[in-house]
């Protein structure tokens, strides 16, 4: 792996499907040892796509991956000792046990954790003796989970790991995450749920129709969006009696009822300027909310930006067309 302390590397990264369809579109990125790095994206972003290249399940269409200094696919007995894989469908056999299913898997591993560990690792340890099929689904999840853990992999890569989970079971599960990164595994996983991939990678990649929009730790991601102020305008005020908005750094508003609505991308300059005219006019601004844009406003606001150009440049070339078929009838 050289000096480099980059676990995964991921370069130009392509996935192209039968039929042609380009679902990786790419993609650069590296994950440092030790570290959590969550890929998010809409649905159909091409998170799993990217995720089975990097487990080795499928060759690249272009690009190259590395994980752990060797190309997961054509070096695969060198990668998969030492990784964990927890894909979206586990799908082991329902008739089995938790725990003959776990020890199956211990047979296939080489110096694996003991059974009863792994499933104590997931809150699984009362529920050796259960059929899989009987498993609630945020138990199979569990059950996936602690496969994945049983060869005490240095590269984890969950897929969706809490998906089906209550919301106790999401937060053991990335409460486990956090340990085994604390221990020094390197996990990559992806999620739907962005305020828990917020407060629990240490980097994240958005990713849109099969490229990176966005990258880098949740605070350099989010300080790309606006922050928002929020209040109650006092009685007897209007929006008006308040000082010009621009000239508070103010980049929108919107009023809602007396509620308003500000954003601002110089939070301190703003909401100061708001709170001195307030004590020089003497009220209270009811409701008072002043936040940084979370890690989903972020998407969200990526998400349509990247869009908006796409849609136009579709509907530019909707209206060509409808204009040529005019001309030639
Ligand atoms: N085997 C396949 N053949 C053709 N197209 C595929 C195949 N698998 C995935 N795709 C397409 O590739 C795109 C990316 O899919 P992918 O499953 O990687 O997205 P994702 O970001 O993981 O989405 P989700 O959040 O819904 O799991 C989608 O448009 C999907 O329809």
């Amino acid at each position: 792996m050289g000096t480099s302390d980059h676990v995964i590397e991921v370069t130009g990264l392509r996935r192209v499907y039968g039929g042609g369809f380009e679902a990786v579109r790419g993609i650069t990125f590296h994950v440092d040892r030790g570290e959590i790095f969550a890929l998010l994206g809409t649905n159909g972003a091409g998170k799993t796509s990217t995720v089975e290249l990097l487990e080795g399940l499928a060759p690249p269409d272009g690009g190259r991956v590395r994980v752990l200094g060797h190309d997961p696919y054509t070096e695969r007995a060198a990668v998969r000792p030492r990784t964990g894989v927890m894909l979206q469908e586990g799908g082991f056999p329902s008739e089995l046990t938790v725990g003959e299913t776990a020890r199956m898997w211990a047979g296939c591993v080489s110096g694996a954790r003991p059974v009863r560990e792994a499933l104590a690792l997931v809150g699984l340890e009362r529920r050796t003796d259960v059929r899989v099929k009987q498993l609630s689904g945020g138990e199979r999840r569990r059950l996936d989970l602690a496969l994945a853990l049983l060869g005490r992999p240095e590269v984890l890569f969950l897929d969706e790991p809490t998906t089906g989970l209550d919301a106790e079971g999401r937060r053991d599960t990335w409460e486990l995450v956090r340990t085994l990164r604390d221990g020094g595994t390197t996990v990559l996983l992806t999620t739907h749920y962005l305020e828990e991939a917020e407060g629990l990678a240490d980097r994240v990649a958005i990713l849109h129709e099969g490229r990176i929009a966005a990258a880098g730790t949740p605070a350099e991601v989010t300080a790309s969006q606006p922050s928002r102020i929020s209040f109650e305008l006092p009685a007897g005020h209007f929006l008006g009696d308040l000082p010009p908005l621009s000239g508070l750094g103010v980049i929108g508003h919107e009023t809602d009822g007396r509620v308003v609505r500000l954003r601002t991308r110089t939070l301190q300059r703003t909401a100061t300027e708001l709170l001195l005219w307030a004590r020089q006019a003497g009220v209270e601004l009811r409701g008072l909310d002043v936040r940084s844009a979370s890690l989903e406003e972020a998407f969200l606001g990526i998400a349509r930006d990247v869009s908006a150009p796409r849609a136009k440049e579709q509907k530019e070339e909707k209206e060509k067309k409808k204009e040529k078929e005019e001309y030639a009838a």
